[in-house]
């Protein structure tokens, strides 16, 4: 039944030129400029294979006080690369069954974001394109890894990849991001104060330093 005063509509055509773009070619804003140089990973960064751990317990990404956040364990790999771990619950359904793809982009944005503290920087994410390749059940656990490609001034382009039913297991998400660096007073600036007041309170320098990223 037609519903009286509702328009049908038409679909428009829709441009296939992006369906077709191999793993590899990134469109323009996440193209490294020429003058774009290789990321140097920080003498100071966490050994490969070690844990980074949360870097802010109330992080919805990775921290152990979010009842239902992702609770994605991140490690260092060699070079400047990351490998993470995730579950998929099932407080991260989209459709029955099967995870939401915006909680998948939220893993890919975690792990991208992990990358940067192996060249200790702070940096945002200031663009994130994501291809859904393969559905992703509850309970699976997705196996991420993320390099940072090249770095220019304060842009730092990354991508990532997302596996399932095992390390080496077939892609089912990947992304390509843009992060921006930026100074602490982003986040002490532009958060509710409340929290910024309790991160800043936090006795332990460590915690405090990483709630924003910051060396410590
Ligand atoms: C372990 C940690 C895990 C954390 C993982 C989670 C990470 C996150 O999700 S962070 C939260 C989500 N992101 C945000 O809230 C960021 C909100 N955005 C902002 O605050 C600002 O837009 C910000 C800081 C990104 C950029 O603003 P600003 O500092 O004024 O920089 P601006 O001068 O506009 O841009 C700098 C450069 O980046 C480019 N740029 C900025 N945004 C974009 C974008 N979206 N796409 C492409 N290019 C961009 C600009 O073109 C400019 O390039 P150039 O230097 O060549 O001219």
């Amino acid at each position: 039944m037609v519903r009286p005063g509702r328009p049908r509509v038409r679909s428009a055509p829709v441009s296939t030129e992006n369906h077709h773009r191999d793993a590899h070619s990134a469109p323009p804003a996440l193209t490294p400029p020429p003058n774009a140089l290789p990321p140097v990973r920080h003498p100071d960064a966490p050994a490969p294979g070690e844990l980074l751990g949360s870097h802010y317990d109330d992080c919805f990404g990775c921290g152990g006080a979010q009842a239902h956040g992702l609770h994605l364990e991140a490690r260092a790999g060699d070079g400047v690369t990351i490998t993470a771990e995730f579950t998929v619950q099932a407080a991260h359904q989209g459709a029955p069954g099967l995870a939401h793809g915006g909680v998948l982009a939220t893993a890919l944005d975690e792990t991208l974001g992990s990358l940067n503290w192996l060249l200790r920087v702070i940096a945002v994410t200031g663009r994130l394109e994501t291809d859904f390749v393969r559905p992703v059940p509850v309970g699976t656990v997705l196996f991420l890894q993320a390099e940072i490609v090249a770095v220019a001034g304060r842009k730092i382009y990354s991508r990532a990849v997302g596996r399932i039913g095992g390390p080496e297991g077939p892609v089912a998400v990947r992304a390509q991001a843009l992060f921006i660096e930026v100074k602490v007073e982003h986040f002490t600036d532009n958060g509710r104060p409340e929290e910024i007041r309790a991160a800043m309170a936090d006795p332990d320098q460590i915690r405090r330093a990483r709630a924003f990223e910051v060396n410590p």
